[in-house]
């Protein structure tokens, strides 16, 4: 029988759990073995293991984070930490390994299938939607969807307080999140690595400030989204600075890790759902070395070198769309 092994690596994400039960039920239904190794890569490195079968994964489904637990680990990006999870592969006799996760997570993959030459395959599993050859990530709906709902919130008490207000979204270092909720929400600003640099901070405080002064004519509120590890010094930096210049009482508000849990969107559960079937498939394929994504409605396969050496760009027209049309009145 062949023994396939799961792992959930990095920064959890909404609906790994959905990708973790359509793996099992698969490899149910083939008389495949699977084997969850839990807290990302440490638990190959240590050898804490379980028998997918044996976990209440269809109770997994509606919730976020990952049963299989999820973590950093630094040993992996050390030759000696590779080695071992090499080893505990090898010790079960694993004749493929299944790793969801982000950028980092299909990097430590692609070191394993250095030392080890049976079948590894990824699953793209991150909020911040940064991986090339999926049009959407695992998780990425849902992060969209719950920061969306938290700043219509903070919209309805801008509104009744005719006030500015600053909220730091995730996204690492792309603007995907950032843009894609700033556009549900309607917001006046979007400061992000796609049209902000750091040596522009000044420029971008009195062009904001004027944007403000001309908004105010209009109806009272004023929402700039901003993505995380950006502006110099971070939201409350911005804050103080507009408030100092603009004689303004700004408020700020960091959404952080509420976009990373939650009950995943249906969206979601059903990418995880038909991507985890997909990897099976895969495997009893003879594929290797590959993420399988989804783009444009078909399931499509990216080499990992592809996946990690292809940075993925934000679609400009979004870009475009929230600088020129949506925003021309504040010009
Ligand atoms: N270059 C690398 N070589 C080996 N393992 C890596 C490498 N980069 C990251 N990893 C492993 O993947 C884990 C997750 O990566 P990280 O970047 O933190 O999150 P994500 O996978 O969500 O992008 C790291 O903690 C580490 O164990
Ligand atoms: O929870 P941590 O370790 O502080 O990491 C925060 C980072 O994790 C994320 O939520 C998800 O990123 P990854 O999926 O790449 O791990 C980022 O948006 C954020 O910058």
């Amino acid at each position: 029988m062949k023994k396939i092994a799961v792992l959930t690596s990095g920064g959890d994400s909404p609906a790994m759990n959905a990708a973790l039960r359509a793996i099992t039920l698969s490899c149910g239904y083939h008389q495949l073995q699977c084997v969850g190794f839990y807290h990302g890569y440490n638990g190959l490195i240590d050898d804490q293991h379980v028998d997918m079968q044996n976990l209440n994964i269809n109770s997994a489904l509606q919730h976020g984070g990952t049963i299989l637990k999820s973590a950093r680990c630094h040993s992996m990006l050390s030759n000696e930490g590779v080695m071992q999870a090499c080893n505990t592969l090898r010790k079960h006799d694993i004749d493929a390994l299944i790793v969801i996760g982000g950028d980092g997570s299909l990097k430590g993959l692609q070191a394993i299938k250095q030392h080890w030459k049976r079948q590894v395959i990824g699953l793209p599993g991150t909020i911040d939607n940064d991986l090339n050859g999926t049009d959407n990530t695992i998780g990425f709906s849902t992060a969209v969807t719950t920061a969306t709902h938290a700043i219509d919130k903070i919209r309805d008490t801008a509104n009744a307080f005719e006030r500015v207000f600053i909220v730091e979204v995730m996204g690492r270092h792309s603007g995907h999140i950032a843009f894609n909720v700033g556009i549900a929400t309607g917001a006046e600003a979007i400061i992000s690595f796609e049209n902000f640099s750091k040596d522009q901070a000044n420029i971008k405080v009195n062009e904001i400030l004027k944007a403000i002064e001309k908004q105010a004519s209009t109806h009272g509120s004023f929402l700039i989204i901003l993505a995380e590890n950006l502006w110099p010094g971070g939201a409350q930096a911005l804050k103080e600075s507009l408030n100092k210049q603009g004689q303004l009482n700004s408020a700020m508000c960091i959404l952080g890790h509420i976009q990373r849990g939650g009950s995943p969107t249906p969206e979601d559960r059903n990418l995880a759902t038909e991507l985890g079937l997909a990897s099976v498939d895969a495997i009893l394929n003879s594929k290797d070395n590959i993420m399988i994504g989804k783009c444009s409605g078909t399931v499509v396969e990216t080499t990992l070198n592809d996946v990690i050496n292809t940075p993925k760009q934000l679609n400009t027209g979004w870009v475009n769309a929230h600088q020129e049309q949506l925003t021309y009145y504040l010009k």
